[in-house]
């Protein structure tokens, strides 16, 4: 009967737990030589297509806003409507850098909805359990993001030698999706932004301001196509996945 009662309540919470998804896709691909690796076909559909799928399925996510480089506004915004994704509300032109194309996505995102998930439009592969556990964390806590234990030993370097060997049981790589309080990473990255700062990910923005980043479950699947041989990683593991 308590187990009744709790699972009532429990989905009860998660029932409301509203979050609009903002997905920067204005970068250069300048490590992809020359490809748009956005637009790369990737089991027959645009890369970001796959990624705009998996976010338009997860129930949590109640508008999608897409960023994007101005001469791709309308071809994006087209596939968008071939592909019948109804939660991409808008896209729109992105900034010179990551951190400035996402603010530019969060200041769009609806003022009624309290929760923001900031994914990489180049992670195609990402699941609706990395997404689910990311967002219902971040519903409790302000700020959580996905995460896997490094594989490889990690060494540090100054002038081409190794100056520290660093304890990989402390290091995990950061993924997307990247959840926070609206209000929490506006502030964030507009102040990272006013202070002149150079930053990789969104957790670094909030992070700085002293506030804790919860770590969920990553997974290796969800990688960020960066270089040319990750489109032949991901479609292995689109193969593997579908197989499984
Ligand atoms: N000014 C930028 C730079 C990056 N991105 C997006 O942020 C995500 C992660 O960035 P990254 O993989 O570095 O993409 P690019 O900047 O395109 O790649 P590169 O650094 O190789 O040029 C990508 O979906 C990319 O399109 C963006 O929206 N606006
Ligand atoms: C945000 C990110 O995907 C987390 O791993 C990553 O840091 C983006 O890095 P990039 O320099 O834009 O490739």
């Amino acid at each position: 009967m308590l187990g009744l009662f709790k699972r009532l309540v429990h989905s009860k919470s998660e029932d409301v737990i509203r979050c609009a998804a903002v997905v920067p896709a204005a970068g250069s691909s300048s490590r992809m030589k020359g490809q748009d690796k956005i637009l790369l076909p990737l089991a027959e559909q645009p890369v970001l297509v796959h990624t705009l799928r998996a976010l338009d399925q997860c129930t949590y996510i109640t508008q999608i806003i897409v960023v994007t480089r101005e001469d791709l506004i309308v071809p994006v915004g087209q596939l968008c409507r071939d592909c019948g994704l109804s939660k991409v509300s808008r896209v729109i032109t992105g900034g010179a850098t990551r951190t400035h194309s996402v603010l530019a996505g969060v200041r769009e995102v609806d003022e009624n909805i309290p929760l923001v998930a900031i994914h990489d439009g180049a992670r195609p592969l990402v699941s609706q359990a990395v997404l689910a556990a990311a967002i219902l964390r971040a519903s409790e806590c302000g700020a959580a993001a996905p995460a896997v234990p490094v594989k490889d030993t990690i060494k540090r370097s100054h002038a081409g030698l190794v100056d520290a060997t660093l304890e990989r049981s402390e290091l995990f790589a950061i993924q997307t999706p990247q959840v926070f309080e609206r209000s929490l990473i506006r502030a964030a990255l507009a102040k990272a932004l006013e202070d002149g700062v150079t930053l990789t990910d969104d957790c670094s923005a909030v992070e700085r301001l002293g506030i804790g980043v919860a770590l969920t479950q990553g997974d290796y699947c969800n990688l960020k196509i960066t270089t040319p041989e990750d489109m032949a990683v991901a479609e292995a593991l689109l193969a593997w996945r579908e197989n499984e």
